[in-house]
């Protein structure tokens, strides 16, 4: 900045859901924000390709190039998403000495470390809270207040959408196409809820975490991910009876090999855990760390005004390092720990299995698990309502990999005659 007394100039790129009340509390807080950071904050620019309005927006800094308005701020918010041109006006803001402000987890996943190395590179910050869990303070507690200590797991639910369609499937007993319907009425959903559905939006969050955690790149195609469209209400009532409910969760861990997975699953929980009582649309995230043991940051994952508040606590944050001359702080990606082929992950599963229960059918089946090394913790057979004389069978295993586990699947339906299917995988956690 030219001037030690100027105000601190703000730009905009994107004025939709998250960006319009970003806007709003920049302008509608901007004395109080001034308060906190010791300085005026001026918001210069609003770039959006549509007409926005709002009775926070001037008109008159609303600008179609957000290329030549990622040029002239000191603080640049990126809230348009995607990669590109996202990810060409934030290192074009960085380049011209900008700090960058983002909540673009699909970015980040893909080009974090990229940004983050320009970022270090001209001596500016990226702050990115409301990229994990909207509005739940994660980023800066796994960046900064746990950045001494070593993390084993974190396992989150950081989509909201599939929590609240796995949500009302447990306490409504719909089906999974009826309740993506509500979703995306509701709102939570996108038009085309891919990203959420199969996993790869909360795929993003764990790559991010994952980074920050282990002090390693890893990018979005290191993360193993499975969504929520093949769970099944039935899937969820098997559940239900075990007295367990089923989440979408982001889990990446390291284990005392030093070894990282990350992956995005469902995931059946025991009704008392914590995350499986995380209702409807929020978030949460369970973090393990060595000496801080377990911690819980739980709220708003998604929606314009918690995701907003987030996004101008970052800039308060670099304004105040603006003000004192200061960057906040780095994010060395130092560690070359290796990341583990997912088919090796461990895990406990449970199988529903649809069979004929004829004599035999449980000893042949137990004999296949042997085969394959898997041992079987507990076996359920439930009456089902097919006409068909199929009952179900429910096995739930010891920890195995799940390379072990699709093995096992695959002899199970080739080699056992009275096995019709196997309904589910899917894995269990007891904590
Ligand atoms: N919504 C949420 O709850 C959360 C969102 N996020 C992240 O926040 C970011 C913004 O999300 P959200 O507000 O929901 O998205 P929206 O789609 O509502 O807003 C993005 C806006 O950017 C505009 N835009 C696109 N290209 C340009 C361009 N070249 N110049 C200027 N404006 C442009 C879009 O205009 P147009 O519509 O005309 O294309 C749109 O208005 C994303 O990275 C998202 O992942 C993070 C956490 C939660
Ligand atoms: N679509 C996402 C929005 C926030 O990241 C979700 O449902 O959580």
């Amino acid at each position: 900045m030219a001037n030690n007394d100027a105000p601190i100039r703000v730009a905009l790129l994107g004025a939709g859901t998250v960006g319009s009340q970003t806007a709003r509390l920049l302008v509608e807080q901007a004395d109080e924000l001034e308060a906190r950071v010791g300085r005026r904050m001026e918001l210069v620019g609003i770039a959006t390709l549509d007409p926005v309005e709002a009775p926070w927006i001037d008109q008159s800094i609303v600008t179609n190039d957000a290329a030549e308005l990622a040029t002239r701020a000191d603080i640049v918010i990126e809230l348009i998403g995607g990669i590109e041109p996202a990810r060409t006006f934030i290192l074009k803001a960085i380049d011209n000495g900008a700090s960058v402000v983002t909540a673009n987890k699909a970015l980040l996943a893909k080009c974090g470390p990229e940004i983050y190395a320009a970022a270090r590179e001209h001596g500016v910050d990226i702050y990115f809270e409301a990229a994990v869990g909207g509005a739940i303070p994660i980023v800066r507690p796994l960046r900064e207040s746990m950045v001494g200590d070593r993390i084993n797991r974190i396992m989150g639910i950081v989509n909201g959408t599939t929590n609240y369609i796995l949500d009302e499937m447990t306490t409504k007993g719909l089906d999974f196409d009826e309740v993506l319907k509500a979703a995306q009425d509701a709102g939570f959903a996108e038009a085309n809820p891919t990203a959420d559905i199969d996993g790869f939006d909360a795929a993003s969050k764990a790559a991010i975490m994952a980074c920050l955690a282990f002090h390693r790149d890893v990018r979005i195609d290191d993360v193993h991910v499975e969504g929520i469209r093949n769970i099944t209400a039935a899937d969820i009532a098997a559940a239900k009876a075990l007295h367990r409910v089923i989440k979408l969760l982001a889990v990446v861990k390291q284990n005392d090999k030093d070894e990282i997975s990350a992956g995005v699953y469902p995931v059946m929980l025991p009704e008392t855990h914590q995350l499986a009582k995380v209702g409807g649309s929020f978030n949460a995230v369970f973090v393990e760390g060595e000496a801080s043991d377990d911690l819980m940051f739980y709220g708003r994952g998604a929606g314009g005004a918690p995701t907003a508040s987030a996004v101008v606590g970052d800039v308060v944050t670099e304004a105040r390092h603006r003000v004192h001359s200061t960057v906040g702080p780095d994010i060395p990606l130092y560690s070359n720990a290796p990341i583990l082929d997912a088919a090796d992950d461990t895990s406990s599963y449970m199988l529903r299995m649809s069979v004929f229960d004829k004599p035999g059918v449980l000893a042949n089946a137990a004999l296949v698990f042997a085969k394959h090394g898997v041992s079987i913790k507990t076996v359920q057979q439930v009456e089902a309502e097919g006409d068909d004389g199929t009952h179900e069978l429910w096995v739930i295993t010891h920890a195995v990999s799940d390379r072990q586990i699709r093995e096992v699947v695959e002899d199970l339906e080739k080699s056992v005659n009275d096995i019709k299917s196997v309904l589910t995988v899917i894995r269990v956690f007891e904590g």
